[in-house]
């Protein structure tokens, strides 16, 4: 699946995006941060007391007092430290999982208003890292990176502070170590954030590969194709190894200059400042401070080498959930939406072409078709003809690129999406059930009619769907099925889609080929009840099979993305031989030559 870059969005871009989301907990984040630089500096002071106790100890003043004191005060600097610290993440664990929590609804939300040509085009693994792992970062840094990065830099501001108090020439020494590391940090930040990058877009395609082989667990195993999967798997599992040991490597190089440097500076620090004591002009409580001081700021300055490794990989996490938050909905409601002025179900394609987006011609090719009020109409085509797209046009899942669609005189762009969707009902060709009971699934977009029970509703979409076999699973309709729960077989499955199709009440029905894994007997008692429920529905159904377009008024035959000629069976029998061709009913079994033909146009 291909991979999906904007452009890169400079630091302050990207987290420019945050501040509505940080506005409301920010007091918290600020009490939080002000708790860990209270406590930063509490540890400073530690220092500061020992040059105090050093000096005085060497003076000979009340030696033992002094040293008592000390420790008690060191003790209680300590513990305050310690309390700092747990409020520190009293204050801001909280407010990060609720903006954590916050953006995953938002992004499940857009993904739910995306069109379905976005989804075509998205690995499913790629969603679900971003929806997942990238977050879950983005949480981390929200409690503890931005924080840390924020109080250790301030830290090493004061503590620079205190060093200068103790010598401002070893301090300046000290500092000297600082200009490779800033230089060095320049080339870091590009190479990581570029390792980042690669290294969370490849775990995301590892999560769709194995989403896609737990799924298709069946047809592995079927074909023994299990040593490819796992070649295949092993191969991109060691693509991602090999990323983050890059990423590790450059993270490695970098803190071991930041490690490094301030360590070689103290060392020349610890001559210079020896050398200072030596001629008096630095006193030893100075000498102890100011080494108390830079070991306490060591761990800092390496704290800020992996905060910022840490805020690259948030950074990186954050592009990759805007990519998708900026996908565009192409896909909605009008500012004034219409509603019809008699809705009786009338449908009416006037011209209608579609083009799937990285495809070059048309599947649905400048065609007309109505269906009247009531009327149930067979749509009979070729394999690959298009029937399915132009199903996917009347509720609006693919946007016809051209021509109108017209449900009860209104365009289907005029209407509402969620009412154009409550009028219009699908069962798709592979019917989809969610972990869910038997009842949630068929009642997914039910609609009572003014005083009738859901329940009422279920046993009769049940009934007519010929699904009554779920009164004798465990649960009866409560029992749960999908990925976690019972599996059904793909007659029953069916079943059920078409179950949940009918039990929306739609003005219009549009069924992919519904009856298509049912046993003989078994399609004959749902084409006898469907009947009936069709009476009053206008449906557009695809057939494959002579039995199902017996349930239709008329048939429109599809071939090379239009309607090609529209009668009854028996009419179309009559004068149709690509009709006679495709229905499998033709009186006259074709020549090599037309099957060669046919085949070739299909
Ligand atoms: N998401 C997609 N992106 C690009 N092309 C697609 C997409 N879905 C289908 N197609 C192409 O559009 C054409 C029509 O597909 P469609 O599923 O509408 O045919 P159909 O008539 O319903 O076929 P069948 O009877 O086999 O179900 C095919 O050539 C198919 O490869």
């Amino acid at each position: 699946m291909a991979q999906q870059h904007a452009p890169s969005a400079s630091m302050a871009e990207t987290f420019g995006r945050l501040i509505p989301h940080l506005r409301p907990i920010m007091p918290r984040l600020i009490l939080g941060a002000f708790c860990a630089l209270l406590a930063s500096v509490v540890a400073l002071t530690i220092p500061q007391v020992l040059r105090w106790l050093v000096n005085t100890v060497l003076a000979g003043d009340s030696v033992a007092s002094a040293i008592w004191l000390g420790v008690v005060i060191v003790a209680l600097l300590g513990a305050f430290e310690a309390l700092l610290v747990w409020l520190r993440r009293v204050f801001v664990i909280s407010p990060s999982a609720r903006i954590e929590t916050s953006l995953r609804l938002n992004l499940f939300r857009h993904l739910q208003q995306l069109p379905v040509a976005f989804h075509d085009q998205w690995g499913s693994g790629q969603l679900l890292s971003r929806s997942m792992a990238d977050l879950s970062l983005l949480r981390r840094w929200m409690a503890f990176g931005v924080i840390m990065l924020v109080v250790s830099s301030l830290t090493v501001l004061v503590g620079l502070a205190f060093m200068f108090s103790s010598s401002w020439i070893l301090a300046l020494i000290y500092v000297a170590g600082a200009i490779p590391i800033t230089w060095r940090a320049f080339k870091f930040r590009t190479v990581f954030r570029d390792a980042s990058r690669l290294s969370q877009d490849q775990a995301g395609d590892l999560a769709t590969t194995v989403e896609e082989s737990v799924h298709g667990i069946r047809v592995i195993k079927a074909f023994g194709r299990g040593r490819e999967a796992l070649t295949g798997f092993h191969a991109q599992a060691q693509k991602l190894r090999a990323t983050e040991i890059h990423k590790a490597r450059t993270l490695a190089g970098f803190l071991a200059l930041v490690v490094a440097l301030p360590e070689v500076t103290l060392g020349i620090g610890l001559f210079t400042g020896l050398w200072l004591t030596a001629t008096d002009a630095l006193s030893v409580g100075d000498l102890a401070a100011f080494f108390a001081t830079a070991a306490f700021l060591a761990n800092h300055v390496e704290g800020i080498g992996m905060l910022l490794g840490m805020t690259l990989t948030t950074k990186t996490a954050l592009d990759r959930h805007y990519e998708v938050l900026d996908a565009p909905t192409s896909i909605t409601d009008p500012e004034h939406p219409r509603t019809p002025e008699r809705p009786a179900g009338h449908l009416e394609l006037r011209d209608v072409s579609f083009t799937y987006p990285d495809a070059s011609s048309p599947v649905v090719d400048h065609l007309d078709l109505d269906i009247r009020p009531g009327e149930t109409m067979a749509l009979v085509g070729g394999t690959g003809c298009g029937k399915s797209t132009l199903l996917h046009l009347i509720p609006r899942l693919y946007e016809a690129t051209g021509g109108s669609v017209r449900l009860d005189g209104v365009d289907v762009r005029e209407y509402d999406v969620a009412a154009l969707r409550t009028a219009v009902a699908v069962a798709f060709e592979d019917s989809i059930l969610f972990s869910s009971s038997v009842r949630d699934n068929v009642l997914l977009g039910a609609q009572p009619a003014p005083g009738q029970e859901l329940d009422d509703v279920l046993s009769e979409a049940l009934h007519t769907a010929a699904a009554d076999f779920v009164h004798e699973l465990p649960d009866g309709v409560d029992t749960l099925i999908g990925e976690e729960g019972l599996s059904l077989s793909g007659g029953q499955r069916q079943r059920l889609a078409l179950a949940r199709a009918i039990a929306a009440k739609p003005r219009f029905l549009v069924l992919d080929d519904p009856l298509s894994a049912l046993d003989v007997r078994t399609e004959e008692a749902v084409t006898q009840r469907l009947r009936t429920v069709l009476a009053g529905t206008s449906t557009l159904i695809v057939a494959h099979r002579p039995s199902t377009v017996m349930l239709a008024d008329r048939v429109a035959v599809m071939r090379d993305g239009r309607i090609q000629d529209v009668g009854t069976h028996a009419e179309l029998l009559a004068r149709n031989p690509h009709y006679r061709y495709v229905i499998s009913a033709g009186d006259e079994p074709p020549s090599v030559e037309e099957v060669l033909t046919e085949g070739g146009r299909a």
